[in-house]
């Protein structure tokens, strides 16, 4: 068994993964009070985890915090923490400096090309929002990072006087009142982009949407979206199984 780790920029997501098969996704806010003590409460109860597998790209003191709840628990647990490459697992990098691309990306990158064939364009909607295209041939074109649905109102929120931070529902619609306007904008600012590069730099790609918005992303796009939340903990997963060299 093996414990497999999301460390975003907001939650930590988890699951646990049996003989390949990925169990139920489990996510936790940082800045909860008490963020450690539900993480061990959650975790006490497992079975002691061969692995644990750590993607992230959270600040090196959470991810130290979090390493070492996992190792408290289970000595013996092996830490698995990738980092992004120049080659590996049938794709290319594309970045003049591999190792910047963050390591969330080219999990996802690597679960979808492995899992979906052809050319993709893989929109990771959380607290920022990136874009990666992958070639069918493996090579990765490049990618995009914007900020996410509740990022972009936070910057609103932070930068005028009337406007205000709510969490009201998204719709690709104009809107009549201040919240819906800024919940639609910002929705509708997202979905342009991702529609701006299908269009233009991601010719032919099937679009592979995963994140916590991306369900609301999806409802705003006119093309058709294939949704997967566990792209970045099916990378890991593979990154675990090890490259399969022919
Ligand atoms: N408690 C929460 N904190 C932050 N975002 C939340 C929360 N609950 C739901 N969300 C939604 O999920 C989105 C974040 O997406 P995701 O679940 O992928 O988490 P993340 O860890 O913040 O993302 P990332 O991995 O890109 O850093 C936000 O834009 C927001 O709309
Ligand atoms: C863009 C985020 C924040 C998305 O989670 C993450 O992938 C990251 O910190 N990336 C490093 C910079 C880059 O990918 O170019
Ligand atoms: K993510």
């Amino acid at each position: 068994m093996n414990l497999l780790l999301d460390m975003g920029n907001s939650l930590l997501k988890w699951a646990v993964e049996h003989d390949g098969r990925m169990g139920e996704i489990q996510a936790l806010d940082y800045g909860q009070d008490d963020f450690s003590k539900t993480l061990l409460a959650h975790w006490q109860a497992m079975e002691p985890p061969e692995k644990l597998a750590i993607a992230s790209v959270s600040k090196p003191q959470v991810l130290t915090e979090v390493a070492a709840i996992g190792q408290s628990l289970w000595p013996d647990v092996e830490l698995v923490v990738p980092q992004s490459s120049r080659h590996g697992f049938g794709l290319t990098n594309a970045y003049a400096q591999p190792e910047k691309l963050g390591v969330d990306r080219w999990l996802a990158m690597i679960a979808a090309h492995s899992f979906y064939a052809g050319p993709i364009c893989v929109v990771d909607c959380g607290t920022a929002i990136t874009v990666d295209v992958v070639r069918g041939d493996g090579e990765h074109a490049g990618g995009l990072i914007c900020p996410g649905l509740r990022l972009m109102k936070k910057a609103l929120a932070a930068n005028t006087a009337a406007l205000a931070f709510d969490n009201q529902v998204s719709r690709a619609d104009l809107a009549t009142e201040t919240g819906a306007a800024i919940a639609n904008g910002v929705l509708l600012a997202a979905a342009g982009m991702i529609q701006q590069v299908m269009a233009r730099l991601a010719p032919d790609c099937r679009l592979v949407l995963t994140g916590g918005d991306a369900q609301a992303v999806a409802g705003a796009l006119a093309m058709p979206a294939v949704i997967d939340h566990a792209l970045v903990l099916k990378g890991l997963s593979l990154f675990c199984t090890g490259e399969q060299t022919a």
